[in-house]
């Protein structure tokens, strides 16, 4: 595949052994809801809540919450650099950075593998009880006030953030997604659903993410990185289509993919409950985004009285926030940062 543009690169590069400041980058573990279980939305409550987390920076009582997208974990130094480090918008020398793998999740935190044969069977979790557990495991890291920020279904889970715990979150930055799941983005997660369901075991999330890979991408993004053949006889795009089903099923379980994708297609909040949001937020569109239109991001300058929008521009769909961030980490930092004037693109 060839490599991918950068049209502008974000800051200079600190040296490498600065990039993350605590020296310590393994994953930690809490476990919360020891003395009062977490009352799930479904209605079960749940104790004992195990959850991975990394944090980057000394402990202050004000910390910046990183939310990570749909396969995401929280080890935000190996999938963000663009974004953490000293001088960027998660500078771990002067803020405290955190970031936990979800409930539902399978990076450590508690999730369908463990409730298995527990009773629990696969419960069905929503995003506001993931912000429920972040809240604990805010009070249990001793942090009050956070700046959150979110893309894919992070940026979901920041909304559900500012609906749940309005009181705790300063300001909030959401990167390609909307205020509620589209039944165009539940209508490829069912498909994904479908096919895991169809196929258990693993031949089903193979190609679970086929179909969300396609999402994630764009058609100029395939055209420019996926034509022709890499092996006599088959489309390069469809080796890369199966080479990356692959390589999600080495690393991730079907039962959370269904469990996630699950809470994801039920984040519908209503109109009022996005209009009595205060708190400020960028929402920052991805110019080639298939799953999260572009123009389905902006819409959050209608639904929330304080929301501002950026786009990016890229030709590589939505995973650009990952492959391809521009100028995005300037803009976010300016955001975070309280900075009236943050360059706002011309349409916002
Ligand atoms: C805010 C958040 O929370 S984000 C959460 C972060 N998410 C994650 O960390 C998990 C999700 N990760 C991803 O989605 C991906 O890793 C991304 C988007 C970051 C990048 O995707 P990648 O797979 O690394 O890049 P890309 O799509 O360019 O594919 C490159 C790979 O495909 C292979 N490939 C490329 N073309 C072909 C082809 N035609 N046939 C077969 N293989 C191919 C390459 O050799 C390369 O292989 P490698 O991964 O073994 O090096
Ligand atoms: N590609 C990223 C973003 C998708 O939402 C992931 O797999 O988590």
């Amino acid at each position: 595949m060839t490599a991918l543009p950068r049209t502008l690169s974000p800051l200079p590069l600190p040296p490498e052994d600065s990039r993350c400041c605590d020296g310590d980058l393994k994953v930690k573990t809490a476990t919360l809801f020891r003395t009062a279980p977490l009352l799930l939305d479904c209605g079960r409550p749940l104790s004992d809540v195990r959850v991975a987390y990394h944090t980057y920076g000394e402990a202050q009582e004000e910390a910046t919450l990183v939310l990570h997208a749909l396969t995401g974990n929280s080890a935000v130094h190996e999938w963000w650099p663009d974004f953490l480090g000293a001088g960027r918008p998660l500078d771990p020398t002067r803020d405290f950075v955190v970031c936990a793998n979800v409930l539902g999740g399978c990076a450590g935190t508690d999730g369908p593998a463990q409730w298995q044969g527990t009773g629990l069977g696969d419960l069905a979790i929503s995003l506001r009880d993931m912000a429920r557990v972040g809240r604990a495991l805010l009070e249990h890291l001793g942090v009050r006030r956070v700046r959150v920020i979110g893309a894919s279904m992070g940026g979901l889970l920041a909304y559900a953030w500012l609906l749940e715990c309005p009181d705790l979150v300063a300001r909030a930055v959401v990167i390609g997604a909307p205020v509620r799941h589209s039944p165009w983005a539940v209508g490829l997660n069912s498909a994904a659903r479908a096919a895991i369901r169809a196929a258990p075991g693993g031949e089903g999330l193979k190609v679970a993410r086929q179909i969300a890979m396609l999402s994630y991408r764009s058609p100029e993004s395939l055209a420019q990185t996926q034509a022709g053949q890499r092996r006599p006889g088959v489309h390069a795009v469809t080796s890369y289509l199966e080479y990356q089903g692959e390589k999600l099923l080495a690393r991730f379980c079907e039962r959370s993919y269904v469990a996630l994708t699950g809470a994801m297609d039920n984040f519908q909040p209503g109109d009022a409950e996005l209009a009595a949001v205060r708190v400020p937020v960028l929402a920052v569109g991805i110019s080639s985004d298939v799953l999260y239109p572009a123009a389905e991001v902006r819409a959050a300058t209608d639904a929330l009285p304080n929301a501002t929008y950026w786009e990016l521009s890229s030709i590589h769909g939505h995973d650009a926030f990952l492959m391809d961030a521009g100028e995005l980490p300037q803009r976010v930092d300016a955001f975070l940062r309280g900075e009236a004037e943050f360059g706002l693109h011309p349409s916002g």
